[in-house]
């Protein structure tokens, strides 16, 4: 497992940030523009923080979810608010952000609406993935109602999840979209997490979802 420790939280932050920036900006040397994913959740706050601030062509990154909660963009749990209170902000307020959620009841009915932008930014460049101590990743949920298909490889790119204990309804990019990243990376934090982590490598992805996209990983740590 590629495992990288950090000594606190806050260094894991700067750090991988500073990672990603340069990444992103080796992408942004090959092609026109680069498409960055980011996780939604509570993790990922202040690492945004500090990759905001990072010189680069943001005016060239699309910057998309890996998933979203079905709940409206100003709602406190919407991953889209979170992207934009805490990365557009700063040098990266010039990235394009591409949408995973748009006003309706329930996510099946935008699907064929959202897809298509998504298709067009294709393969990421570099994607940051959170995980639960459940061994989810994005909205790839054990026992999630359409794990099945989120995890085929010909899956499309966009799939609606419903799981127990969910208050929402979730969209997820499907697993052979993360795991077609150039670069691909996941945080976590916490004794517990890194325990799942290290389970997940001997369960199936039904079983582990994110076990779909950890041999491409670059797992990064803190307490
Ligand atoms: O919307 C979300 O919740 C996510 O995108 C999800 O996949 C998240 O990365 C994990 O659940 C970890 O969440 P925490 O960082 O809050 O522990």
């Amino acid at each position: 497992m590629n495992l990288i420790e950090y000594p606190d939280r806050d260094m894991l932050a700067i750090d991988l940030a500073n990672t990603l920036g340069d990444e992103l900006t080796e992408a942004l040397h090959h092609e026109d523009r680069a498409t960055l994913v980011v996780p939604g959740g509570t993790t990922p706050g202040p690492i945004f923080d500090d990759l905001c601030a990072v010189d680069l062509a943001w005016d060239r990154v699309d910057v998309m979810l890996s998933d979203e909660r079905w709940v409206p963009a100003d709602h406190p749990r919407s991953n889209t608010k979170l992207v934009r209170d805490r990365l557009l902000k700063g040098p990266a307020s010039a990235a394009q952000m591409v949408p995973l959620y748009q006003d309706a009841d329930a996510p099946e009915a935008m699907v064929a609406a959202l897809a298509p932008e998504i298709e067009a930014k294709l393969p990421i460049s570099i994607a940051l993935l959170g995980m639960g101590a459940d061994m989810h990743t994005a909205s790839l949920f054990p026992r999630g109602d359409n794990l099945r298909l989120a995890l085929d490889p010909q899956a499309p790119v966009l799939v609606p999840m419903r799981a127990e204990g969910l208050p929402e309804q979730r969209i997820t990019l499907s697993a052979r979209v993360l795991r077609d990243a150039m670069k691909l990376h996941i945080v976590i934090m916490g004794d517990d997490k890194r325990e799942a982590v290290e389970r997940a490598h001997n369960l199936t992805p039904e079983e582990a979802p994110v076990r779909s996209v950890l041999d491409r990983a670059a797992i990064h740590w803190a307490p």
